[in-house]
């Protein structure tokens, strides 16, 4: 499967601060873990390659078809030390590790064909996202279509449906070319519709003119181009640019630490949340949230059609900070909007927000994404910033369920790179995030609650043998409790529901896999274990620690609560 491309011992041998290998430091870190890739002499590096040959093939799953052929330069981050050390053979009865934070891709031009959905898949691809300010019904459908045709094929792999709502945006109109702004020179914005012309053009919000004040900074795309605002008409707000450049037609338009006053769930919306029910997409992305009030409306809605989809409430609002405890508490997770964000508040803002939203999402066990720049300059360039590089790595460390990437893969160059990139890097961050201990006190709060104990339990049991996690799970709660302890093992669960199956595949750590459950739990169980084995996910004699429990248990009479160690 896509995400699997090293063994466990890099976990253990890395970071483990009592390994052999005690400190990270530069030196030891470029000798232990990176093969020289020109070497003629017999050094540690190519007498490795040389024993692995020796031996049975080890399970290294390509990432893409195209990396095939490539197979030592998998092993990069293999550890030469442990490899030297141990006897043959004891390395490879450990788990294989799998990347845990998951990947978002945006759809669009560039990716938006049977062939390019099935590359981003092999390549890591988790929630294949459409965004609803860009293409028509007939187009997301068939994207959907796709990602249905894939997963009903796919054996091992799963990509969940998100569809991102357009919200309240407030936009400037068309014009018949762009137009370039200089710095002072003064620029009309007006409610009047059809006006595109070298110094005044239409905006989409007829309450613009009341909603902004002199002295106010108006952002065009995030901040790409500003400009002050010096009075106002009846129908116009006259500025003076700030920041000037070239500014096309329908452009995004924000006000420094200002919301909108429109409802976040526009009329459009609704007739794309619509198209959502219709299509059982797994979750909606909603954007420019401000209260709680607007995720209890969308919920009561998608009750009242006996609809079960996720919502996932996009933090970009200014209006919503005050309010992020109660918007979380009513959804069921959240994405980092990085891009709106940091156009409504000062930009300095959004990496402390960012962290925070981490923080609150992780202490209430919900999904959290981050998103928008992530790769931004993959979008023509073939190889990312070491700052872009870094951004990963800090989401990753801070506990993002899942990194989003927007015009990388929506209308970039290099789509395919770009997930490489992101699966390359979560995965090595991922392995300098010490495991094995005890998970995070979130089993404090739930003490007396029997599956959060069990959660918590099954966790410390994994993480002290280095194990695997099984579970079972009819509703995917054990699942996403378990991806919010962050055991170090992969949470492989099990259920004999395709919704849920694909909706898991947003949780950090989850590897979902659907399966009917036999009547018989023993017989289940050894069902599990020989689909894991059979496809590769598990070895002939690993350990897994296997976890029955839930709100709702599977098999009441004979096993209502269980943990057990057992041989796959
Ligand atoms: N379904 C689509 N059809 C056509 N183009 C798309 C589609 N989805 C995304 N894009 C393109 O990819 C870009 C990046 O996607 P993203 O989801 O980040 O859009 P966005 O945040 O709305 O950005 P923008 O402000 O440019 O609209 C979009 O600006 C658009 O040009
Ligand atoms: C993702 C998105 O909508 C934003 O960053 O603004």
């Amino acid at each position: 499967m896509a995400q699997v491309v090293a063994t466990r011992s890099i976990q253990t041998s890395l970071l483990c601060p009592n390994s052999r290998s005690p400190q990270l430091n530069p030196s030891t870190l470029a000798s232990r873990v990176f093969f020289p890739r020109e070497n003629n002499t017999t050094t540690s590096a190519s007498r490795i390659v040389a024993m692995r040959s020796a031996r049975a093939e080890p399970e290294l799953i390509p990432v893409s078809p195209e990396d095939v052929p490539k197979r030592v330069e998998q092993f990069e981050h293999v550890d030469v030390q442990e490899l030297l050390d141990n006897p043959v053979g004891s390395m490879w009865s450990k788990p294989i590790v799998r990347r845990k934070t998951k990947i978002v891709c945006t759809i669009g031009p560039s990716t938006n064909t049977r062939e390019m959905i099935w590359k981003l898949a092999e390549a890591g691809m988790n929630v294949a996202r459409m965004n609803m300010s860009h293409g028509d019904h007939a187009s997301h459908q068939r994207v959907i279509d796709l990602v249905k045709e894939y997963n009903a094929q796919s054996k091992d792999n799963v990509i969940a449906i998100m569809l991102d709502t357009k919200g309240p945006e407030v936009r400037s109109g068309d014009l018949p070319q762009p137009i370039m702004l200089t710095s002072g020179q003064e620029f009309t914005f007006t409610i009047r519709r059809g006006v595109g012309s070298a110094d005044c053009v239409s905006v989409n919000y007829d309450d613009f003119v009341n909603d902004v004040e002199e002295n106010d900074m108006l952002l065009v795309d995030g901040g790409m181009m500003s400009l002050m605002v010096k009075s106002k008409t009846e129908d116009s707000v006259k500025c003076v640019v700030v920041d000037g450049g070239e500014l096309k037609s329908r452009r995004h338009l924000n006000v420094r630490g200002k919301s909108a006053t429109l409802p976040s769930i526009t009329e459009k919306d609704w007739d794309d949340i619509k198209f959502g029910v219709d299509n059982k997409v797994d979750f909606y992305a909603v954007s420019f949230v401000k209260d709680a009030q607007v995720v209890h409306e969308l919920k009561n809605y998608l009750q009242s059609c006996g609809a079960d989809i996720h919502v996932i409430v996009k933090i970009e609002s200014a209006d919503s900070i005050p309010n992020l405890h109660s918007i979380i508490t009513a959804s069921d997770g959240a994405m980092v909007a990085r891009g709106d964000l940091g156009a409504e508040l000062p930009i300095e803002e959004v990496p402390l927000l960012q962290e925070e939203i981490i923080r609150i999402c992780r202490s209430m066990g919900k999904a959290v994404i981050v998103a928008t720049n992530m790769l931004e300059s993959m979008i023509v360039h073939p190889t990312p910033t070491r700052a872009e590089v870094s951004d990963i790595a800090i989401a990753v460390r801070e506990g993002a369920d899942a990194v989003m990437l927007s015009g990388e893969t929506a209308h970039g160059k290099f789509p395919l790179k770009a997930v490489k990139v992101m699966h390359t890097v979560a995965l090595r961050t991922e392995a300098t995030i010490s495991g094995g201990e005890m998970p995070a006190n979130l089993g404090q709060a739930f003490k007396n609650h029997m599956s959060e104990m069990f959660a918590y339990h099954a966790t410390m049991m994994s993480n002290t043998l280095g194990t695997s996690i099984v579970v079972f799970t009819r509703t995917g709660f054990m699942a996403t409790l378990l991806s919010h302890y962050r055991p170090s093992g992969t949470i492989f669960a099990f259920t004999n529901e395709k919704t849920i199956q694909q909706r898991l595949a947003v949780y950090q750590g989850v590897c979902p896999i659907y399966m009917q459950f036999s009547e018989d739990a023993e017989e289940t169980f050894s069902n599990a274990l020989a689909l894991l084995r059979k496809q590769g996910m598990v070895k002939e004699g690993e350990e897994v620690a296997l976890l029955q429990s839930g709100r709702q248990p599977i098999w009441r009479f004979q096993s209502t609560h269980n943990i057990q160690v057992r041989k796959a």
